[in-house]
């Protein structure tokens, strides 16, 4: 098992791949671990080096008391990149993994070569909603949030014959207090100036089905940033790498030929 120290927090991830091969991070979603991208990984190309990890409060990282912010995700992933030695990787960031992965274009804009937004927005969520579900989760555990989760995340076909249990169990065993206090890391979150600003290569990437932030949400973020590519999977909801790992896959790979990595 594969653990840095980094901003005060020991970090668990996984490096695969050739050391000298073209280095793609991929950042998680709410309430899941770096095994979330399991199935995709097998339809990238060969010779990539490929880093996930846990952010904080999640998975087998570790979390530090008291709320935390997109940015200081953002400066998490940084850490771990000059940890590892290494700069201008493509980054993809799932959900608030794209989140975190705008603001590190944002402030870390020699770390990152390329950025992949699947499933997220400069902005999540009213305030409200996200106050809500913390009193819901404080009051009742995460297991109370687990069904409508669900149906957010998977498509009705995809929950029709229970695929969705180990990803419900996966949510369950996270640790609440790394939840919430991601929950309250989006909610405080807009990065909508920041993203106009961005010059980089962006490719957008949406869930026909998504459930947590729908295509036209999506859409109004690559709308902001300049030059970025847009694409919906169909048939894929908020979490494309497990519902639809080769067509989320083939996005990724086209923008990895985009920006010259493979
Ligand atoms: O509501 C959910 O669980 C979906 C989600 C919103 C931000 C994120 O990372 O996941």
């Amino acid at each position: 098992m594969l653990t840095a120290h980094v901003n005060n927090v020991d970090l668990h991830y996984a490096d695969q791949g050739p050391p000298n091969g073209p280095a793609v991070m991929f950042s998680n979603s709410l309430g899941t671990d770096l095994r979330v991208w399991d199935a995709l990984i097998p339809h990238l190309p060969a010779g990539l080096r490929i880093i996930r990890y846990d952010k904080r409060g999640h998975g087998l990282s570790e979390h530090c008391p008291g709320p935390c912010s997109i940015d200081q995700l953002a400066d998490d992933a940084a850490g771990l990149l000059r940890h590892l030695n290494l700069s201008r990787v493509a980054f993809v960031g799932l959900s608030i993994g794209g989140l975190i992965g705008q603001s590190l274009a944002a402030r870390h804009g020699d770390l990152v070569a390329g950025l992949v937004i699947s499933n997220s927005a400069a902005q999540i969520g009213e305030a409200q909603m996200w106050q809500d579900r913390i009193a819901q989760i404080r009051a009742a555990g995460l297991t109370s949030i687990a069904g409508p989760t669900m149906q957010r995340w998977f498509s009705p076909a995809f929950r029709a014959n229970g695929r969705d249990g180990p990803w419900r169990r996966m949510l369950e065993r996270q640790p609440q207090d790394g939840y919430i206090a991601c929950c309250q890391a989006i909610a405080d979150a807009d990065l909508r100036d920041a993203v106009a600003r961005l010059r980089l290569p962006v490719q957008v990437i949406a869930g026909a089905l998504d459930g947590a932030t729908p295509p036209v949400l999506v859409q109004g973020t690559a709308d902001l940033i300049p030059d970025a590519e847009y694409a919906v999977i169909p048939g894929a909801g908020h979490i494309p790498c497990v519902e639809c790992p080769a067509e989320h896959a083939a996005i990724i790979t086209r923008f990895l030929e985009r920006i010259g990595h493979v």
